[in-house]
């Protein structure tokens, strides 16, 4: 499991609204818009409780402290309990939260108490990527690139299957992407048969995943995966906009899926 480090989350306020200009220049609408149209929903200051976890590898720095100010800036009234665990989920309900917010090191949920209506970051970071990247308004064909079909990217490369794009998929694991070729019906892509791509999103836990033969100019990578996919050198190269982002926009997603 690819955890968060302290250091990922450093001014994360810096990281979103640099996030948020790109998404604004990729789609026209802001991070906020995106999930207004993609959820069909938009908040009205529901009280969210932020719950530090310490199982497994423990509490994260900066973690609880950076969805809060996520969940400020997307128009949420939030707290972060004094307490951790049970203590601290007891705590956030005896104050009044709407929607808890918690995570070990497999599962980051949000869940509205008032409707019962439960998120998973994996699939929602990956879907709202593949959302944002779908609208990109200087796209060239409906053709996209999938790079990492992991629990991240196969709902990313899902939604974009249904959205009506033709999904080219890669995978370094031979056997998840035979598998998913199969059930997603998306088109093997092959690297010993270049070509370009104006719309790429990527989900991997690792950097320079995506070849320079692959980016044309001004394309857009839309990726959540940490490290970056690509090399600040073959970013301004080629123009790409880049919407990479460490928590926020996946947190964002989870809240509006649960409104
Ligand atoms: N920015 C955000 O909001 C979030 C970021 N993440 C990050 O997204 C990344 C993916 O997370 P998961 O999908 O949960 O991981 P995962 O392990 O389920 O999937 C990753 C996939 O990438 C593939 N892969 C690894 N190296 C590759 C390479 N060089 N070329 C092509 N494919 C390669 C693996 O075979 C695997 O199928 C991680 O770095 C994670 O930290 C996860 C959640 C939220
Ligand atoms: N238990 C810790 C949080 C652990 C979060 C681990 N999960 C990740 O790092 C995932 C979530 C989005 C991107 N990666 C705490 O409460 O401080
Ligand atoms: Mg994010």
């Amino acid at each position: 499991m690819a955890l968060l480090t302290p250091e990922d989350l450093e001014n994360i306020n810096r990281q979103l609204q640099e996030a948020d200009s790109t998404v604004r220049r990729v789609t026209g609408l802001d991070i906020k818009g995106v999930c207004k149209d993609f959820y069909g929903m938009t908040p009205c200051c529901e009280k969210v409780g932020i719950v530090p976890v310490t199982s497994g590898n423990g509490i994260i720095g900066n973690f609880s402290g950076s969805l809060h100010v996520i969940t400020e800036y997307f128009g949420f009234d939030s707290f972060v309990t004094a307490m951790p665990d049970v203590s601290g989920y007891y705590e956030a309900v005896r104050n009044g939260a709407r929607i808890i917010l918690m995570a070990d090191d497999n599962t980051f949920l949000a869940h509205n108490l008032k409707n019962g209506k439960i998120a998973n970051n994996q699939p929602c970071t990956g879907r709202i990527y593949a959302e944002i990247a779908s609208r990109y308004l200087k796209a060239d064909s409906k053709d996209v690139l999938v790079v990492g079909l992991g629990k991240v990217g196969f709902p990313g490369a899902a939604h974009l299957v249904n959205k009506g794009f033709r999904v080219y998929g890669y995978d370094s694991d031979k056997a998840l992407l035979e598998k998913t070729v199969s059930d997603l019906g998306i088109t093997l892509f092959e690297p010993e048969n270049p070509r370009k791509f104006s719309i790429i999103f990527e989900a991997t836990p690792c950097a320079d995943t995506v070849p320079e033969f692959v980016i044309s100019e001004n394309c857009v990578i839309s990726t959540p995966g940490i490290p970056c996919a690509i090399s600040r050198e073959l970013q301004e190269k080629y123009g790409v906009e880049l919407v990479m982002e460490p928590l926020g926009i996946g947190t964002a997603s989870m809240l509006y899926s649960v409104l």
